[in-house]
């Protein structure tokens, strides 16, 4: 296997990867190697994929074709392996609802093979810098969506991953709330972690990602450190509707039938 530039394997190698559901290419032969230490942002716009592929590269969904390492382990024949080494915040999130949010925590610590007490520890300290302190007691089914992405969120970052996968980690979440997710990401990539985490919202990875790959109808369009992709666009969000081809679309001009308030 070849190594990383910095030496070591990159976060993820994904290797001529396809899925089709039916008729359907959902992702189309992807080849694509995400960089470790980073703040990765996978963008595209609906419907492109982003799911899929992370479902696919997180052991989650069996690809039709085609291979995924993460930090040089194969996900398919070493599953053990990778699941170990990431934490996953998936779309559309499954918790144990009639749990509270500590008993949360602390059966995904045990599970993780965490001893006790560390877990404890963790799940403490992770209520704590996430706010949820108040709510530690409260059942999961009675959290709001941003909470249930930040409890999710703590789950996923229990067993301290190399790689963390989150998609659409924002959605839903309020302008508090996200900082606090914000901050900390940015502390858990100071350390040498990885993320990479799925968007729509383009000033949100230009702030946050040094690293983005864009995808577009199945197919990696572009990717690279951050101002490699953006190039001479004055934001990522220009360079992104260039690249996606959707510069100057006016849809809206169709529907004259609307707004107004006139009954036609
Ligand atoms: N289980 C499924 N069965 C059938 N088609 C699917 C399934 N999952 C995804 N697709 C299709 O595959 C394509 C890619 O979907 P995917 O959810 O990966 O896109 P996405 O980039 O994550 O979109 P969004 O940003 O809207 O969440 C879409 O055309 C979608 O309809």
């Amino acid at each position: 296997m070849a190594e990383g530039a910095g030496g070591s394997a990159p976060a993820v190698r994904v290797q001529g990867l396809w899925k089709r559901f039916g008729e359907q290419v959902a992702v189309a032969g992807i080849d694509l190697e995400l960089p470790a230490g980073r703040f990765i942002g996978l963008v595209g716009p609906n419907g492109a994929g982003k799911t899929t592929t992370l479902s696919m590269v997180t052991g989650l969904l069996r690809p039709d074709q085609g291979g995924v390492e993460v930090v040089g382990h194969d996900v398919w024949r070493d599953p053990a392996a990778v699941k170990a080494r990431i934490g996953i915040l998936p779309e559309g999130l499954r918790l144990f609802e009639r749990l509270s949010g500590r008993e949360l925590l602390a059966y995904t610590g045990r599970l993780r093979g965490l001893p006790g007490a560390e877990v404890d520890k963790r799940t403490t300290q992770l209520l704590d810098v996430l706010d949820l302190a108040g709510a530690q007691h409260k059942l999961v089914v009675d959290y709001s969506t941003g909470m249930r992405k930040k409890i999710g969120l703590a789950a996923a970052l229990l067993h301290n991953p190399e790689v963390l996968f989150l998609d659409e980690p924002f959605e839903g979440v309020d302008p508090v709330s996200a900082q606090t997710i914000r901050g900390v990401l940015e502390r858990y990539t100071a350390s040498g972690a990885t993320v990479v985490f799925s968007s729509h919202v383009m000033e949100l990875v230009e702030s946050l990602c040094d690293w983005v790959a864009v995808m577009v109808a199945g197919r990696i369009r572009a990717h690279g450190p951050l101002a490699e992709v953006r190039g001479d666009a004055p934001s990522l969000q220009q360079a992104f509707l260039e690249l996606v081809g959707a510069q100057g679309r006016d849809r809206g001009s169709d529907l004259d039938w609307l707004g107004g308030g006139a009954m036609r």
